[in-house]
Protein backbone atom coordinates (compact mmCIF):
# COMPACT_ATOMS: atom_id res chain seq x y z
CA UNK A 1 0.00 0.00 0.00
CA UNK A 2 2.86 2.12 -0.09
CA UNK A 3 1.74 3.93 -2.87
CA UNK A 4 -1.15 5.27 -1.48
CA UNK A 5 -1.15 9.26 -0.74
CA UNK A 6 -0.03 9.70 2.64
CA UNK A 7 -2.56 12.32 4.74
CA UNK A 8 -2.28 14.86 6.58
CA UNK A 9 -3.75 13.97 10.80
CA UNK A 10 -7.95 13.84 9.78
CA UNK A 11 -10.41 16.63 11.42
CA UNK A 12 -11.52 13.71 13.29
CA UNK A 13 -8.13 12.81 14.72
CA UNK A 14 -7.49 16.20 15.36
CA UNK A 15 -10.58 17.16 17.25
CA UNK A 16 -10.69 14.13 19.33
CA UNK A 17 -7.06 14.95 20.63
CA UNK A 18 -7.41 18.38 21.12
CA UNK A 19 -10.99 17.30 23.37
CA UNK A 20 -8.47 15.01 25.19
CA UNK A 21 -5.63 17.58 25.55
CA UNK A 22 -7.84 19.96 27.51
CA UNK A 23 -9.44 17.43 29.70
CA UNK A 24 -6.59 15.93 30.68
CA UNK A 25 -5.70 19.80 31.91
CA UNK A 26 -9.19 20.45 33.64
CA UNK A 27 -8.69 17.25 35.40
CA UNK A 28 -5.20 17.94 36.39
CA UNK A 29 -6.77 21.53 37.88
CA UNK A 30 -9.54 19.97 39.63
CA UNK A 31 -6.68 17.08 41.10
CA UNK A 32 -4.96 20.10 42.06
CA UNK A 33 -7.34 22.24 44.04
CA UNK A 34 -9.69 19.76 45.20
CA UNK A 35 -10.23 19.33 48.96
CA UNK A 36 -12.01 15.41 48.04
CA UNK A 37 -9.79 13.11 47.97
CA UNK A 38 -12.32 11.05 45.85
CA UNK A 39 -12.08 13.71 43.17
CA UNK A 40 -8.33 14.15 43.59
CA UNK A 41 -8.11 10.04 42.60
CA UNK A 42 -10.93 10.14 39.95
CA UNK A 43 -9.47 13.64 38.27
CA UNK A 44 -5.95 11.82 38.34
CA UNK A 45 -7.54 9.01 36.96
CA UNK A 46 -9.40 10.89 34.30
CA UNK A 47 -6.37 12.73 33.29
CA UNK A 48 -4.06 9.61 33.03
CA UNK A 49 -6.93 7.98 30.41
CA UNK A 50 -7.08 11.46 28.39
CA UNK A 51 -3.46 11.71 27.85
CA UNK A 52 -3.23 7.58 27.10
CA UNK A 53 -5.81 8.38 24.36
CA UNK A 54 -3.88 11.60 23.13
CA UNK A 55 -0.53 9.43 22.77
CA UNK A 56 -2.49 6.29 21.19
CA UNK A 57 -4.41 8.91 18.52
CA UNK A 58 -0.96 10.01 17.72
CA UNK A 59 0.44 6.85 17.64
CA UNK A 60 -2.21 5.06 15.42
CA UNK A 61 -1.73 7.92 12.90
CA UNK A 62 1.88 7.61 12.62
CA UNK A 63 1.77 3.91 12.58
CA UNK A 64 -1.09 3.43 9.81
CA UNK A 65 1.70 5.89 7.95
CA UNK A 66 -1.42 8.28 7.36
CA UNK A 67 -2.69 5.99 5.04
CA UNK A 68 -6.53 6.20 5.22
CA UNK A 69 -8.05 3.32 5.77
CA UNK A 70 -10.69 1.39 3.16
CA UNK A 71 -14.20 1.23 3.38
CA UNK A 72 -14.40 -2.00 0.92
CA UNK A 73 -12.11 -4.60 0.00
CA UNK A 74 -12.44 -6.54 -2.89
CA UNK A 75 -15.80 -4.83 -3.22
CA UNK A 76 -16.71 -6.68 0.74
CA UNK A 77 -17.01 -4.11 3.08
CA UNK A 78 -14.08 -3.95 5.67
CA UNK A 79 -15.71 -4.51 8.87
CA UNK A 80 -14.19 -2.51 12.09
CA UNK A 81 -14.35 -5.78 13.92
CA UNK A 82 -11.53 -3.77 16.58
CA UNK A 83 -13.61 -2.50 19.00
CA UNK A 84 -16.12 -5.29 19.01
CA UNK A 85 -13.31 -7.16 19.99
CA UNK A 86 -12.24 -5.27 22.97
CA UNK A 87 -16.00 -5.07 23.96
CA UNK A 88 -16.02 -8.57 24.06
CA UNK A 89 -13.51 -9.37 26.28
CA UNK A 90 -14.01 -6.40 28.41
CA UNK A 91 -18.00 -7.71 29.16
CA UNK A 92 -16.83 -11.49 29.55
CA UNK A 93 -14.14 -9.87 32.47
CA UNK A 94 -17.10 -7.46 33.71
CA UNK A 95 -19.00 -10.23 33.85
CA UNK A 96 -17.07 -12.66 36.11
CA UNK A 97 -16.10 -9.94 38.49
CA UNK A 98 -20.33 -8.74 38.81
CA UNK A 99 -21.16 -12.32 39.35
CA UNK A 100 -18.45 -12.91 42.06
CA UNK A 101 -19.07 -9.56 44.03
CA UNK A 102 -22.95 -10.93 43.58
CA UNK A 103 -22.03 -14.48 45.00
CA UNK A 104 -19.90 -12.15 47.57
CA UNK A 105 -22.98 -10.23 48.73
CA UNK A 106 -25.09 -13.10 48.62
CA UNK A 107 -22.83 -15.05 51.23
CA UNK A 108 -22.40 -11.56 53.50
CA UNK A 109 -26.51 -12.08 53.58
CA UNK A 110 -25.96 -15.47 55.02
CA UNK A 111 -22.59 -14.74 57.16
CA UNK A 112 -22.79 -11.11 58.24
CA UNK A 113 -19.08 -11.61 59.40
CA UNK A 114 -17.92 -11.13 55.56
CA UNK A 115 -18.52 -7.66 55.62
CA UNK A 116 -15.18 -7.35 57.87
CA UNK A 117 -16.27 -4.50 59.00
CA UNK A 118 -14.11 -2.85 56.36
CA UNK A 119 -16.05 0.72 54.81
CA UNK A 120 -15.04 -0.84 51.49
CA UNK A 121 -15.98 -4.38 51.49
CA UNK A 122 -19.28 -3.70 53.24
CA UNK A 123 -23.00 -4.73 51.60
CA UNK A 124 -23.84 -1.45 51.45
CA UNK A 125 -20.95 -0.51 48.79
CA UNK A 126 -20.91 -3.65 46.99
CA UNK A 127 -24.50 -3.66 46.59
CA UNK A 128 -24.51 -0.70 43.78
CA UNK A 129 -20.72 -2.05 42.73
CA UNK A 130 -22.63 -5.65 42.07
CA UNK A 131 -25.68 -3.81 40.12
CA UNK A 132 -23.88 -1.75 37.83
CA UNK A 133 -20.99 -4.32 36.85
CA UNK A 134 -23.46 -6.64 36.24
CA UNK A 135 -25.71 -4.61 34.44
CA UNK A 136 -23.95 -1.62 32.81
CA UNK A 137 -20.43 -3.08 32.51
CA UNK A 138 -20.98 -6.81 31.96
CA UNK A 139 -24.71 -5.63 30.17
CA UNK A 140 -23.22 -2.93 28.23
CA UNK A 141 -20.63 -3.98 26.89
CA UNK A 142 -22.46 -6.94 25.62
CA UNK A 143 -24.62 -4.41 24.04
CA UNK A 144 -22.49 -1.84 22.55
CA UNK A 145 -20.24 -5.12 21.17
CA UNK A 146 -23.28 -6.68 19.68
CA UNK A 147 -24.92 -3.62 17.94
CA UNK A 148 -21.65 -2.42 16.47
CA UNK A 149 -21.56 -6.08 14.72
CA UNK A 150 -25.29 -6.44 14.24
CA UNK A 151 -25.45 -2.60 12.50
CA UNK A 152 -22.54 -2.86 10.53
CA UNK A 153 -23.12 -6.47 9.31
CA UNK A 154 -27.25 -5.51 8.36
CA UNK A 155 -25.96 -2.13 6.80
CA UNK A 156 -23.38 -3.95 5.22
CA UNK A 157 -21.12 -0.82 5.93
CA UNK A 158 -18.18 0.34 7.73
CA UNK A 159 -18.77 2.14 11.30
CA UNK A 160 -17.90 5.55 10.68
CA UNK A 161 -15.02 7.60 11.69
CA UNK A 162 -11.58 5.84 12.81
CA UNK A 163 -11.32 7.56 16.33
CA UNK A 164 -14.93 7.50 17.11
CA UNK A 165 -15.80 3.93 17.88
CA UNK A 166 -12.45 3.55 19.56
CA UNK A 167 -13.76 6.83 21.96
CA UNK A 168 -17.31 5.06 22.40
CA UNK A 169 -16.00 1.46 23.76
CA UNK A 170 -13.32 2.81 25.92
CA UNK A 171 -14.58 5.87 27.42
CA UNK A 172 -17.78 4.05 28.46
CA UNK A 173 -15.17 1.43 30.05
CA UNK A 174 -13.33 4.45 31.71
CA UNK A 175 -17.01 5.66 33.01
CA UNK A 176 -17.38 2.21 34.02
CA UNK A 177 -13.63 2.15 36.19
CA UNK A 178 -14.93 5.98 37.94
CA UNK A 179 -18.01 4.56 38.55
CA UNK A 180 -17.14 1.51 40.28
CA UNK A 181 -13.68 2.71 42.10
CA UNK A 182 -16.71 4.95 43.36
CA UNK A 183 -19.17 3.16 44.80
CA UNK A 184 -15.71 1.38 46.79
CA UNK A 185 -14.74 5.12 48.00
CA UNK A 186 -18.16 5.94 49.19
CA UNK A 187 -19.38 8.24 46.27
CA UNK A 188 -22.52 7.87 45.36
CA UNK A 189 -25.85 10.08 45.01
CA UNK A 190 -27.88 7.06 46.10
CA UNK A 191 -30.18 6.82 43.43
CA UNK A 192 -30.75 3.09 42.58
CA UNK A 193 -29.05 2.03 39.13
CA UNK A 194 -27.99 5.92 38.99
CA UNK A 195 -25.36 5.72 41.56
CA UNK A 196 -22.27 7.79 39.97
CA UNK A 197 -21.78 11.00 40.70
CA UNK A 198 -22.05 14.04 38.44
CA UNK A 199 -18.81 14.23 37.03
CA UNK A 200 -18.91 10.01 35.96
CA UNK A 201 -22.79 10.88 34.60
CA UNK A 202 -21.43 13.87 32.46
CA UNK A 203 -19.29 11.88 30.97
CA UNK A 204 -21.27 9.22 30.52
CA UNK A 205 -22.99 11.95 28.57
CA UNK A 206 -20.73 12.41 26.43
CA UNK A 207 -19.19 9.01 25.48
CA UNK A 208 -23.32 8.21 24.91
CA UNK A 209 -23.99 11.25 22.49
CA UNK A 210 -20.58 9.64 20.28
CA UNK A 211 -22.75 6.62 20.80
CA UNK A 212 -25.36 7.55 19.28
CA UNK A 213 -23.67 9.39 16.27
CA UNK A 214 -21.92 6.19 15.57
CA UNK A 215 -24.62 3.89 15.36
CA UNK A 216 -26.60 6.54 13.60
CA UNK A 217 -23.66 7.31 10.94
CA UNK A 218 -23.54 3.64 10.08
CA UNK A 219 -27.05 3.77 9.25
CA UNK A 220 -26.49 6.77 7.33
CA UNK A 221 -23.98 4.50 5.11
CA UNK A 222 -25.39 1.46 4.32
CA UNK A 223 -25.70 -0.27 1.40
CA UNK A 224 -28.73 -2.94 2.52
CA UNK A 225 -32.03 -0.10 1.61
CA UNK A 226 -34.27 -1.99 4.85
CA UNK A 227 -32.97 -1.22 8.03
CA UNK A 228 -33.33 -4.40 10.19
CA UNK A 229 -35.63 -4.83 12.70
CA UNK A 230 -32.68 -5.28 15.31
CA UNK A 231 -31.16 -1.88 14.60
CA UNK A 232 -34.43 -0.83 15.45
CA UNK A 233 -34.36 -2.32 19.22
CA UNK A 234 -30.82 -0.74 19.33
CA UNK A 235 -31.66 2.63 18.58
CA UNK A 236 -34.51 2.69 20.60
CA UNK A 237 -32.27 1.64 23.71
CA UNK A 238 -30.00 4.01 23.32
CA UNK A 239 -32.26 7.24 22.54
CA UNK A 240 -34.19 6.25 25.49
CA UNK A 241 -31.49 5.57 27.57
CA UNK A 242 -29.59 9.00 26.78
CA UNK A 243 -33.25 10.35 27.85
CA UNK A 244 -33.09 8.80 31.24
CA UNK A 245 -29.86 8.96 31.88
CA UNK A 246 -30.49 13.42 31.33
CA UNK A 247 -33.52 13.65 33.29
CA UNK A 248 -32.58 11.38 36.18
CA UNK A 249 -29.53 12.74 36.87
CA UNK A 250 -30.45 16.65 37.07
CA UNK A 251 -28.25 17.66 39.91
CA UNK A 252 -26.28 20.45 40.72
CA UNK A 253 -22.71 19.95 41.96
CA UNK A 254 -21.87 21.36 45.38
CA UNK A 255 -18.57 22.32 43.70
CA UNK A 256 -16.71 21.24 41.00
CA UNK A 257 -13.83 20.73 42.72
CA UNK A 258 -15.91 18.09 44.69
CA UNK A 259 -17.65 14.61 44.11
CA UNK A 260 -20.79 15.84 46.36
CA UNK A 261 -24.18 16.70 44.18
CA UNK A 262 -28.14 17.84 44.51
CA UNK A 263 -30.81 16.36 42.49
CA UNK A 264 -32.99 19.33 41.23
CA UNK A 265 -36.35 16.99 41.91
CA UNK A 266 -37.26 16.88 45.42
CA UNK A 267 -39.77 14.71 47.54
CA UNK A 268 -42.46 11.86 45.53
CA UNK A 269 -41.24 13.89 42.42
CA UNK A 270 -38.16 12.61 42.85
CA UNK A 271 -39.16 9.29 43.68
CA UNK A 272 -41.20 9.34 40.51
CA UNK A 273 -38.64 10.54 38.06
CA UNK A 274 -36.22 7.68 39.77
CA UNK A 275 -38.92 5.08 39.07
CA UNK A 276 -39.58 6.26 35.67
CA UNK A 277 -35.79 6.16 35.26
CA UNK A 278 -35.26 2.72 36.77
CA UNK A 279 -37.88 1.19 35.37
CA UNK A 280 -37.31 1.82 32.12
CA UNK A 281 -33.48 0.95 32.79
CA UNK A 282 -35.15 -2.19 32.46
CA UNK A 283 -37.18 -1.77 29.75
CA UNK A 284 -34.80 0.21 27.15
CA UNK A 285 -31.40 -1.57 28.66
CA UNK A 286 -32.18 -5.33 30.12
CA UNK A 287 -35.14 -5.51 27.43
CA UNK A 288 -34.94 -3.38 24.25
CA UNK A 289 -31.17 -3.85 23.82
CA UNK A 290 -31.58 -7.55 24.67
CA UNK A 291 -34.07 -8.03 22.12
CA UNK A 292 -31.82 -6.54 19.80
CA UNK A 293 -29.84 -9.49 20.30
CA UNK A 294 -32.27 -12.04 20.45
CA UNK A 295 -33.71 -10.46 16.59
CA UNK A 296 -30.37 -11.04 15.25
CA UNK A 297 -28.61 -14.17 16.94
CA UNK A 298 -31.40 -16.48 17.25
CA UNK A 299 -32.34 -16.39 13.54
CA UNK A 300 -28.91 -16.60 12.48
CA UNK A 301 -27.79 -18.98 15.07
CA UNK A 302 -30.95 -21.15 14.15
CA UNK A 303 -30.35 -19.82 10.75
CA UNK A 304 -34.11 -19.76 10.39
CA UNK A 305 -35.78 -16.42 9.29
CA UNK A 306 -37.75 -14.54 12.28
CA UNK A 307 -40.71 -16.13 12.65
CA UNK A 308 -42.81 -13.29 12.02
CA UNK A 309 -41.37 -10.03 10.42
CA UNK A 310 -44.37 -7.52 10.80
CA UNK A 311 -45.11 -9.32 14.89
CA UNK A 312 -41.69 -7.84 15.41
CA UNK A 313 -42.76 -4.38 14.51
CA UNK A 314 -45.79 -4.57 16.10
CA UNK A 315 -43.50 -5.84 19.12
CA UNK A 316 -40.88 -3.17 18.54
CA UNK A 317 -44.21 0.01 18.44
CA UNK A 318 -45.99 -1.40 21.07
CA UNK A 319 -43.22 -2.26 23.66
CA UNK A 320 -41.62 1.55 23.33
CA UNK A 321 -45.09 2.98 23.81
CA UNK A 322 -46.33 0.91 27.02
CA UNK A 323 -43.09 0.53 28.79
CA UNK A 324 -42.96 4.15 29.41
CA UNK A 325 -45.81 4.44 31.43
CA UNK A 326 -45.65 1.68 33.92
CA UNK A 327 -42.93 2.93 36.27
CA UNK A 328 -44.78 3.42 38.80
CA UNK A 329 -45.74 0.04 39.89
CA UNK A 330 -42.26 0.59 41.94
CA UNK A 331 -44.36 3.05 44.03
CA UNK A 332 -47.19 1.33 45.22
CA UNK A 333 -48.65 2.85 48.55
CA UNK A 334 -46.64 5.83 48.45
CA UNK A 335 -47.34 9.54 48.83
CA UNK A 336 -47.43 9.44 45.00
CA UNK A 337 -50.98 9.68 44.20
CA UNK A 338 -53.24 6.38 43.70
CA UNK A 339 -54.26 6.95 39.81
CA UNK A 340 -50.50 7.13 39.13
CA UNK A 341 -49.90 3.97 40.76
CA UNK A 342 -53.30 2.88 39.08
CA UNK A 343 -51.69 3.86 35.81
CA UNK A 344 -48.52 2.27 36.42
CA UNK A 345 -50.18 -1.08 37.11
CA UNK A 346 -52.56 -0.96 34.23
CA UNK A 347 -49.28 -0.65 32.08
CA UNK A 348 -47.75 -3.47 33.22
CA UNK A 349 -50.87 -5.34 32.48
CA UNK A 350 -50.77 -4.06 28.77
CA UNK A 351 -47.05 -5.14 28.94
CA UNK A 352 -47.57 -8.20 28.90
CA UNK A 353 -48.75 -8.72 25.47
CA UNK A 354 -45.76 -7.06 23.63
CA UNK A 355 -43.61 -9.11 25.70
CA UNK A 356 -45.38 -12.76 25.25
CA UNK A 357 -45.58 -11.40 21.29
CA UNK A 358 -41.54 -10.63 21.68
CA UNK A 359 -41.45 -14.31 23.32
CA UNK A 360 -43.33 -16.30 20.97
CA UNK A 361 -41.67 -14.33 17.72
CA UNK A 362 -38.06 -16.06 19.35
CA UNK A 363 -39.30 -19.15 20.36
CA UNK A 364 -41.47 -19.66 16.92
CA UNK A 365 -38.18 -18.87 14.86
CA UNK A 366 -37.12 -22.01 15.84
CA UNK A 367 -40.00 -23.77 13.72
CA UNK A 368 -38.43 -26.61 12.05
CA UNK A 369 -35.14 -25.97 13.45
CA UNK A 370 -35.96 -27.67 16.93
CA UNK A 371 -33.97 -30.21 16.62
CA UNK A 372 -31.20 -28.47 16.82
CA UNK A 373 -31.38 -27.87 20.05
CA UNK A 374 -30.49 -31.73 21.10
CA UNK A 375 -27.01 -31.06 19.29
CA UNK A 376 -26.37 -27.00 19.57
CA UNK A 377 -25.90 -25.78 23.53
CA UNK A 378 -25.42 -22.57 22.53
CA UNK A 379 -29.16 -22.18 20.92
CA UNK A 380 -30.48 -24.02 23.44
CA UNK A 381 -28.98 -21.23 26.12
CA UNK A 382 -30.67 -19.07 23.64
CA UNK A 383 -33.81 -20.64 23.78
CA UNK A 384 -34.05 -20.99 27.27
CA UNK A 385 -32.87 -17.43 27.46
CA UNK A 386 -36.04 -16.44 25.75
CA UNK A 387 -38.64 -18.41 27.96
CA UNK A 388 -37.23 -16.72 31.26
CA UNK A 389 -37.79 -14.01 29.35
CA UNK A 390 -41.61 -15.04 29.23
CA UNK A 391 -41.68 -15.94 32.38
CA UNK A 392 -40.67 -12.48 34.53
CA UNK A 393 -42.41 -10.50 31.81
CA UNK A 394 -45.56 -12.85 33.44
CA UNK A 395 -44.43 -12.32 36.89
CA UNK A 396 -43.98 -8.50 36.61
CA UNK A 397 -47.35 -7.83 36.04
CA UNK A 398 -48.70 -9.96 38.36
CA UNK A 399 -46.02 -7.88 41.00
CA UNK A 400 -47.61 -4.86 39.86
CA UNK A 401 -51.30 -5.44 41.11
CA UNK A 402 -51.07 -3.42 44.20
CA UNK A 403 -52.61 -6.37 46.17
CA UNK A 404 -49.94 -9.11 45.01
CA UNK A 405 -47.34 -5.96 45.41
CA UNK A 406 -48.57 -5.59 49.27
CA UNK A 407 -47.01 -8.86 50.09
CA UNK A 408 -44.16 -9.08 47.63
CA UNK A 409 -42.45 -5.43 48.06
CA UNK A 410 -39.41 -5.31 50.24
CA UNK A 411 -39.43 -9.19 50.13
CA UNK A 412 -37.08 -11.25 48.63
CA UNK A 413 -39.67 -11.75 46.07
CA UNK A 414 -38.61 -9.25 44.13
CA UNK A 415 -35.22 -10.35 44.18
CA UNK A 416 -36.01 -13.59 42.55
CA UNK A 417 -37.81 -11.42 39.99
CA UNK A 418 -35.14 -9.55 38.95
CA UNK A 419 -33.04 -12.45 39.04
CA UNK A 420 -35.07 -15.29 36.66
CA UNK A 421 -34.93 -11.74 34.27
CA UNK A 422 -31.58 -10.84 35.21
CA UNK A 423 -29.71 -14.47 35.16
CA UNK A 424 -32.13 -16.35 33.04
CA UNK A 425 -32.78 -13.68 30.02
CA UNK A 426 -29.70 -11.31 29.84
CA UNK A 427 -27.34 -13.12 31.30
CA UNK A 428 -28.56 -16.42 28.74
CA UNK A 429 -28.76 -14.14 25.56
CA UNK A 430 -25.80 -12.30 26.35
CA UNK A 431 -23.57 -16.06 27.07
CA UNK A 432 -25.16 -17.34 23.39
CA UNK A 433 -24.65 -13.98 22.05
CA UNK A 434 -20.74 -14.22 23.00
CA UNK A 435 -20.83 -17.86 22.08
CA UNK A 436 -21.85 -16.81 18.43
CA UNK A 437 -19.69 -13.51 18.04
CA UNK A 438 -16.32 -14.67 19.80
CA UNK A 439 -15.66 -17.36 16.30
CA UNK A 440 -16.45 -14.80 14.20
CA UNK A 441 -14.67 -12.02 15.06
CA UNK A 442 -11.53 -13.86 15.50
CA UNK A 443 -12.18 -15.97 12.29
CA UNK A 444 -12.42 -19.21 13.88
CA UNK A 445 -14.51 -22.31 12.57
CA UNK A 446 -16.65 -22.40 15.81
CA UNK A 447 -15.97 -22.83 19.30
CA UNK A 448 -13.38 -24.83 21.47
CA UNK A 449 -15.42 -27.28 23.01
CA UNK A 450 -19.15 -27.41 22.80
CA UNK A 451 -18.73 -30.01 25.47
CA UNK A 452 -17.51 -27.22 27.75
CA UNK A 453 -20.71 -25.01 26.75
CA UNK A 454 -22.91 -28.06 27.59
CA UNK A 455 -21.22 -27.85 31.14
CA UNK A 456 -21.53 -24.25 31.49
CA UNK A 457 -25.80 -24.91 30.66
CA UNK A 458 -26.31 -27.02 32.99
CA UNK A 459 -24.22 -25.79 35.91
CA UNK A 460 -25.75 -22.46 35.65
CA UNK A 461 -29.09 -23.58 35.14
CA UNK A 462 -29.01 -25.60 37.95
CA UNK A 463 -27.81 -22.22 39.68
CA UNK A 464 -30.47 -20.13 38.29
CA UNK A 465 -33.17 -22.50 39.51
CA UNK A 466 -31.78 -22.32 43.19
CA UNK A 467 -31.66 -19.16 42.72
CA UNK A 468 -34.70 -18.21 42.07
CA UNK A 469 -37.01 -21.18 43.70
CA UNK A 470 -34.94 -19.90 47.10
CA UNK A 471 -36.17 -16.65 46.76
CA UNK A 472 -39.69 -17.30 45.82
CA UNK A 473 -39.73 -19.37 48.46
CA UNK A 474 -37.97 -16.97 51.13
CA UNK A 475 -39.76 -13.77 49.77
CA UNK A 476 -43.40 -14.86 50.35
CA UNK A 477 -42.63 -16.19 53.58
CA UNK A 478 -41.18 -13.17 54.73
CA UNK A 479 -43.98 -10.98 53.41
CA UNK A 480 -46.61 -13.40 55.27
CA UNK A 481 -44.64 -13.17 58.66
CA UNK A 482 -45.08 -9.75 58.31
CA UNK A 483 -48.19 -9.34 58.12
CA UNK A 484 -49.32 -12.18 60.53
CA UNK A 485 -51.06 -11.07 63.66
CA UNK A 486 -52.24 -12.94 66.58
CA UNK A 487 -56.08 -13.18 67.87
CA UNK A 488 -54.80 -9.80 69.63
CA UNK A 489 -54.35 -7.66 67.09
CA UNK A 490 -50.29 -8.28 67.63
CA UNK A 491 -48.03 -8.47 65.38
CA UNK A 492 -47.00 -12.46 65.80
CA UNK A 493 -43.14 -11.98 64.82
CA UNK A 494 -40.62 -9.97 65.25
CA UNK A 495 -38.63 -8.70 62.38
CA UNK A 496 -35.47 -9.94 63.67
CA UNK A 497 -37.33 -13.31 63.17
CA UNK A 498 -38.22 -12.83 59.72
CA UNK A 499 -34.56 -12.11 59.40
CA UNK A 500 -33.36 -15.45 60.93
CA UNK A 501 -36.13 -17.91 59.30
CA UNK A 502 -34.56 -16.39 55.39
CA UNK A 503 -31.46 -18.01 56.68
CA UNK A 504 -31.26 -21.29 54.70
CA UNK A 505 -32.60 -19.62 51.34
CA UNK A 506 -29.66 -17.18 51.64
CA UNK A 507 -27.02 -20.13 51.94
CA UNK A 508 -29.06 -21.97 49.05
CA UNK A 509 -29.27 -18.75 47.04
CA UNK A 510 -25.53 -18.44 47.33
CA UNK A 511 -25.08 -21.89 46.11
CA UNK A 512 -27.04 -21.02 43.09
CA UNK A 513 -24.68 -17.99 42.41
CA UNK A 514 -21.27 -19.94 43.18
CA UNK A 515 -22.82 -22.30 40.53
CA UNK A 516 -23.33 -19.50 37.99
CA UNK A 517 -19.91 -17.83 38.65
CA UNK A 518 -18.66 -21.36 37.97
CA UNK A 519 -20.54 -21.43 34.46
CA UNK A 520 -19.23 -18.16 33.42
CA UNK A 521 -15.48 -19.10 34.53
CA UNK A 522 -15.50 -22.71 31.91
CA UNK A 523 -17.37 -20.21 29.74
CA UNK A 524 -14.34 -17.83 29.78
CA UNK A 525 -11.60 -20.37 29.05
CA UNK A 526 -13.81 -22.08 26.15
CA UNK A 527 -13.52 -18.23 24.60
CA UNK A 528 -9.83 -17.96 25.16
CA UNK A 529 -9.26 -21.27 24.18
CA UNK A 530 -11.34 -20.56 21.06
CA UNK A 531 -8.96 -17.51 20.18
CA UNK A 532 -6.19 -19.05 20.86
CA UNK A 533 -6.35 -22.44 19.34
CA UNK A 534 -9.38 -22.97 17.61
CA UNK A 535 -9.38 -23.83 13.82
CA UNK A 536 -8.86 -20.91 11.65
CA UNK A 537 -11.38 -20.09 8.81
CA UNK A 538 -11.08 -18.97 5.52
CA UNK A 539 -11.50 -15.65 5.37
CA UNK A 540 -15.37 -14.37 5.05
CA UNK A 541 -16.21 -17.40 3.56
CA UNK A 542 -19.55 -17.38 5.97
CA UNK A 543 -19.48 -13.46 6.24
CA UNK A 544 -23.55 -14.00 6.36
CA UNK A 545 -25.15 -11.29 4.66
CA UNK A 546 -28.46 -9.36 6.11
CA UNK A 547 -30.67 -11.15 7.13
CA UNK A 548 -34.33 -11.84 5.83
CA UNK A 549 -35.89 -8.29 5.55
CA UNK A 550 -39.60 -7.64 5.47
CA UNK A 551 -41.69 -10.91 4.19
C1 LIG B 1 -23.73 -15.07 40.41
C2 LIG B 1 -24.73 -14.39 40.07
C3 LIG B 1 -25.45 -13.41 40.95
C4 LIG B 1 -25.60 -13.41 42.31
C5 LIG B 1 -25.12 -14.43 43.32
C6 LIG B 1 -26.35 -12.23 42.65
C7 LIG B 1 -26.69 -11.84 43.94
C8 LIG B 1 -27.35 -10.70 44.30
C9 LIG B 1 -27.66 -10.28 45.64
C10 LIG B 1 -27.29 -11.04 46.90
C11 LIG B 1 -28.33 -9.10 45.56
C12 LIG B 1 -28.85 -8.26 46.74
C13 LIG B 1 -30.17 -8.74 47.17
C14 LIG B 1 -30.71 -8.02 48.36
O1 LIG B 1 -30.41 -6.84 48.57
O2 LIG B 1 -31.45 -8.65 49.14
C15 LIG B 1 -28.47 -8.78 44.17
C16 LIG B 1 -29.14 -7.67 43.68
C17 LIG B 1 -29.29 -7.40 42.34
N1 LIG B 1 -28.73 -8.10 41.29
FE1 LIG B 1 -27.69 -9.82 41.38
N2 LIG B 1 -26.66 -11.56 41.49
C18 LIG B 1 -26.12 -12.25 40.44
C19 LIG B 1 -26.17 -11.90 39.12
C20 LIG B 1 -26.85 -10.81 38.59
C21 LIG B 1 -26.95 -10.45 37.20
C22 LIG B 1 -26.32 -11.23 36.05
C23 LIG B 1 -27.71 -9.32 37.14
C24 LIG B 1 -28.14 -8.49 35.96
C25 LIG B 1 -27.89 -8.71 34.70
C26 LIG B 1 -28.07 -8.97 38.50
C27 LIG B 1 -28.83 -7.87 38.85
C28 LIG B 1 -29.14 -7.50 40.12
C29 LIG B 1 -30.00 -6.38 40.44
C30 LIG B 1 -30.68 -5.46 39.43
C31 LIG B 1 -30.10 -6.32 41.84
C32 LIG B 1 -30.90 -5.31 42.67
C33 LIG B 1 -32.29 -5.85 42.88
C34 LIG B 1 -33.23 -4.95 43.62
O3 LIG B 1 -32.80 -3.92 44.17
O4 LIG B 1 -34.43 -5.25 43.68
N3 LIG B 1 -27.53 -9.88 39.36
N4 LIG B 1 -27.85 -9.76 43.41
C1 LIG C 1 -43.76 -7.02 31.58
C2 LIG C 1 -42.61 -6.92 32.13
C3 LIG C 1 -42.33 -6.58 33.55
C4 LIG C 1 -43.11 -5.98 34.50
C5 LIG C 1 -44.53 -5.46 34.35
C6 LIG C 1 -42.33 -5.89 35.71
C7 LIG C 1 -42.81 -5.41 36.92
C8 LIG C 1 -42.08 -5.30 38.06
C9 LIG C 1 -42.60 -5.00 39.37
C10 LIG C 1 -44.06 -4.78 39.71
C11 LIG C 1 -41.56 -4.94 40.23
C12 LIG C 1 -41.60 -4.76 41.73
C13 LIG C 1 -41.60 -3.38 42.17
C14 LIG C 1 -41.55 -3.29 43.67
O1 LIG C 1 -42.37 -3.91 44.35
O2 LIG C 1 -40.68 -2.58 44.16
C15 LIG C 1 -40.37 -5.18 39.46
C16 LIG C 1 -39.09 -5.12 39.95
C17 LIG C 1 -37.98 -5.29 39.15
N1 LIG C 1 -37.94 -5.84 37.90
FE1 LIG C 1 -39.52 -6.23 36.73
N2 LIG C 1 -41.09 -6.42 35.49
C18 LIG C 1 -41.05 -6.85 34.19
C19 LIG C 1 -39.98 -7.46 33.57
C20 LIG C 1 -38.70 -7.42 34.05
C21 LIG C 1 -37.53 -7.96 33.38
C22 LIG C 1 -37.54 -8.68 32.04
C23 LIG C 1 -36.45 -7.66 34.17
C24 LIG C 1 -34.99 -7.95 33.99
C25 LIG C 1 -34.39 -8.18 32.91
C26 LIG C 1 -36.95 -6.95 35.33
C27 LIG C 1 -36.17 -6.40 36.32
C28 LIG C 1 -36.65 -5.84 37.47
C29 LIG C 1 -35.81 -5.25 38.46
C30 LIG C 1 -34.29 -5.04 38.38
C31 LIG C 1 -36.65 -4.90 39.54
C32 LIG C 1 -36.22 -4.35 40.88
C33 LIG C 1 -36.21 -2.90 40.95
C34 LIG C 1 -35.77 -2.45 42.31
O3 LIG C 1 -36.60 -2.30 43.20
O4 LIG C 1 -34.56 -2.26 42.49
N3 LIG C 1 -38.31 -6.85 35.24
N4 LIG C 1 -40.72 -5.44 38.15
CU1 LIG D 1 -40.72 -1.74 36.74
Amino acid sequence: MAHSKARLISLEEGLFAAFLVLLAFACLIVAGKTYDQVMAFHASVGALFAAVGVFVIFKSYFNDGGIAIPQEIDGKPNYNLGPIKFGAIAAMFWGIAGFTVGLIIALQLAYPVLNFDLPWTNFGRLRPLHTSAVIFAFGGNVLIATSMYVVQRTSRARMPGKVLPWFVILGYNAFIVIAGTGYLLGATQSKEYAEPEWYADLWLTIVWVAYLFLFLGTLWKRKEPHIYVANWFYLAFIVTIAMLHLVNNATVPVSVFGTKSYIVWSGVQDAMVQWWYGHNAVGFFLTAGFLAIMYYFVPKRAERPVYSYRLSIVHFWALIFIYIWAGPHHLHYTALPQWASTLGATFSIILWMPSWGGMINGLMTLSGAWDKLRTDPVLRMMVVSVAFYGMSTFEGPLMSLRAVNSLSHYTDWTIGHVHSGALGWVGYISFGALYCLVPWLWQKKGLYSLKLVNWHFWLSTIGIVLYITAMWVSGIMQGLMWRAYDSLGFLEYSFIETVDAMYPFYVIRALGGALFVLGALIMAYNLWMTVRHGEAEQAEAKAGGALAPAE
